[in-house]
């Protein structure tokens, strides 16, 4: 791959989906300790862990939230509270929630509208399934899912869209550079379509199966802006080994 500086500022965060309990503090620690220049950081946790990870060095976010700000909802937890925790984002959209959840493109809007309400930056995740992407449909789905998840009233300044193919998660296969360009391409097209110049500073993230070892290659590819980690966001090691590559390639 050529060595193309990234043109917005790096943003690469871990999902650390149900995994973590109290001494995942120490993995805080260590991505404080090992931060790089450049990049921007985010672990999002689980909501559990929040209040008690925040405020140690590194941003912490949620993986989830309500759309609604309070109310009758037993186990769900709002956008407000999440903020209230220490959160300063929050994912919305993950295939893992639209897959276990039902959640629709419209729930998943509602969510980001929460996000945005409560001052956090919204991450909203699109991505096709293998069935999709085998059948040519990719692309048509991802824009339509952006149709639909991201609300009418985004701000440029709260919205990161993740795109992440449902069959590159925790599979170890990844797209090759050409697809990932692809989908990431239409993916800029859209947000200047509805964003209009402001969408210049809109990031994409891409995941699905990043490592160290190929984060070079992948975040080298125009319209990647940062990545969305979950596997190898767990062990603080491995997320800083991505983080220098956005560092290294961030540098001019
Ligand atoms: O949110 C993160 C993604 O689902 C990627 O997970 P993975 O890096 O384990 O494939």
């Amino acid at each position: 791959m050529g060595e193309a500086v990234m043109s917005r500022r790096a943003f690469i965060v871990g999902n650390w989906k149900m995994n973590g309990l109290g001494p995942a503090g120490a993995e805080i620690d260590a991505i404080s300790a090992g931060a790089p220049d450049g990049p921007e950081l985010l672990i999002c946790a689980p909501a559990t862990l929040i209040h008690r990870l925040s405020r140690r060095g590194v941003a912490i976010g949620g993986q989830d939230c309500h759309p609604k700000s309070s109310g009758a909802h037993t186990g769900d937890i709002s956008a407000e509270m999440l903020a209230d925790a220490g959160a300063t984002a929050v994912i919305v959209g993950h295939s893992e929630r639209r897959a276990d959840h039902g959640e629709t493109d419209e729930t998943v809007a509602a969510k980001a509208q929460a996000a945005r309400r409560a001052g956090l930056t919204a991450i909203i995740c699109v991505g096709e399934t293998e069935v999709e992407r085998d059948s040519g449909a990719a692309l048509d789905v991802v824009a339509r899912q952006l149709d639909g998840s991201v609300p009418a009233d985004a701000s440029a300044a709260n919205t990161v869209i993740a795109y992440e193919p449902v069959w590159a998660i925790g599979t170890g296969r990844t797209p090759n550079a050409a697809q990932i360009g692809e989908v990431h391409g239409v993916i800029r097209d859209w947000l200047k379509a509805r964003f209009g110049a402001e969408s210049d500073t809109i990031r994409i993230l891409y995941g699905g199966s990043m490592k160290p070892a190929n984060a070079a290659e992948i975040l080298a590819i125009a319209d990647v802006d940062g990545g969305l980690i979950g596997g190898a966001s767990l062990k603080a090691s491995d997320f800083l080994g991505i983080a220098a590559q956005a560092a290294r390639l961030s540098s001019p």
